[in-house]
């Protein structure tokens, strides 16, 4: 592999995409900067890129030193109703995190010829049953301020409800730029039962150009649900690239709700965390199964990214500037003092190490008991509010569900 750092050289928008290169995405930003001081729990609102830009930039230069070929904008839970419903946020508007928050992406991206995506994200008001104007109205304030600054393509990303997501796209593509869309949603599909595939058709029939995953689950389970996606277009004779962008977290056991119904939701998750030698695995079934936009979620940090970037050098024919402090598959360790860790340098022993956690009388999962609702969509117990939504949304009967 010929290791040229930084290729500047990459065309922009979904040229890359097009020519079927793979293109790796940004990591995590709330919850890794909610553990670095500089984001509140809760609402998990962005106003950071205005109190604290240094903050913000860092983050974006790791990802970007990871080999990220894209940095989001760190606008997410940036809409109007929520910074209001946050109360986070009383003397900084929507308008000067936006500008803020694109300039820095920006900033960082022509460090190294990265791509800006504009971010906008699901709203508290469409759940409290927002009329389609009002919801819509809410991401064109975005939009407006998003068309001040130099964006390359818009991202609407992490929506439980496809509904509303389709009226995110359609607004973001009145922007006259490509529009990627990601769902949080499971394999049993979104919060109203549409399945993925069904999820996908209505996102490019609104104009997506990019679909797919992101949050909520962990890696495999997320590029299962971008499977899904890819056979339903098919099914329907659609066209779009494809993408996933998945937790950093294990979630074996956690279904429509994803990790947020965890009982160690937000704040006892280390032992979850996905290892560097998971991402291997994570980016080659992503790409073994045709996607080719590639990143990570919460709890993605910039060394995962970068193990994206590694697992696929051949097929990028670079390696990123973070991997100069790096050694493929450990080979580095063969300079360490100790012999037992000399032994360790190499694939065959990451490859196959089933890392304990160290907490012996933790649980392998958490226990916590589903409703199974008409048989295909499961429901944590904590959540039956959304439970009674879908009763009320699609008349279950109280019969057909089972416990
Ligand atoms: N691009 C965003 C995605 C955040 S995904 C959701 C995190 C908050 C979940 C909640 O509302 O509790 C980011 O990287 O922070
Ligand atoms: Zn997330």
């Amino acid at each position: 592999v010929q290791y040229v750092i930084y290729s500047n050289q990459y065309p922009t928008g979904l040229k890359r995409l097009d020519a079927g290169e793979v293109v790796v995405g940004d990591g995590g930003y709330v919850l890794q900067l909610e553990r670095r001081g500089y984001v509140k729990a809760g609402h998990w609102t962005p106003e950071a890129a205005v109190e604290h830009p240094e903050a913000v930039r860092q983050l974006e230069r790791e990802f970007l030193r990871a080999g990220a070929d894209v940095i989001q904008t760190f606008t997410f839970y940036c809409s109007e109703d929520k910074l209001e419903l946050s109360g986070n946020v009383s003397n900084i508007t929507g308008a000067q995190i936006n500008n803020a928050a694109c300039d820095l992406a920006r900033e960082v991206a022509d460090e190294g010829g990265a791509l800006v995506a504009g971010g906008v994200s699901q709203t508290p008001l469409y759940v409290k049953k927002g009329s389609e104007n009002e919801v819509k109205a809410i991401f064109k304030k975005q939009l407006d301020d998003f068309l001040k600054k130099d964006i390359d393509f818009f991202m609407v990303e992490y929506f439980e409800y496809v509904g509303e997501a389709v009226w995110a796209v359609e607004v973001m593509k009145t922007g006259g730029k490509p529009v990627g869309a990601t769902l949080c949603i499971s394999p049993d599909g979104d919060r109203e039962g549409v399945p993925p595939g069904e999820c996908a058709v209505r996102l490019v029939k609104a104009g997506a150009d990019i679909v797919g995953i992101n949050c909520h689950l962990d890696p495999l389970t997320c590029v299962r649900t971008v499977k899904l996606m890819k056979e339903g277009l098919e099914k329907a004779g659609l066209k779009a690239h494809l993408m996933v962008q998945p937790l950093g977290f294990h979630t074996p056991e956690c279904n429509i709700g994803g990790y947020v119904s965890l009982p160690e939701y937000p704040f006892a998750l280390e032992t979850r965390i996905i290892t560097r030698w998971d991402v291997h695995k994570y980016a080659r079934e992503a790409y073994n199964a045709g996607i080719r936009y590639i990143g990570g979620c919460c709890g993605f940090e910039p060394y995962h990214i970068r193990a994206i970037s590694e697992e696929l050098a051949e097929e990028r024919g670079f390696l990123p500037p973070a991997s100069t402090k790096h050694s493929l598959w450990a080979s580095t360790l063969e300079t360490h003092t100790k012999p037992w860790v000399k032994a360790r340098a190499g694939r065959q022993y990451w490859e196959n190490l089933l890392p304990a956690s160290g907490r012996p009388k933790c649980p392998s999962m958490a226990t916590f008991i589903s409703i199974r609702v008409l048989g295909h969509i499961s429901v944590p117990l904590m959540e039956t509010s959304s439970l009674w939504e879908i009763k009320k949304e699609t008349s279950i009967d109280e019969h057909l569900v089972e416990d």
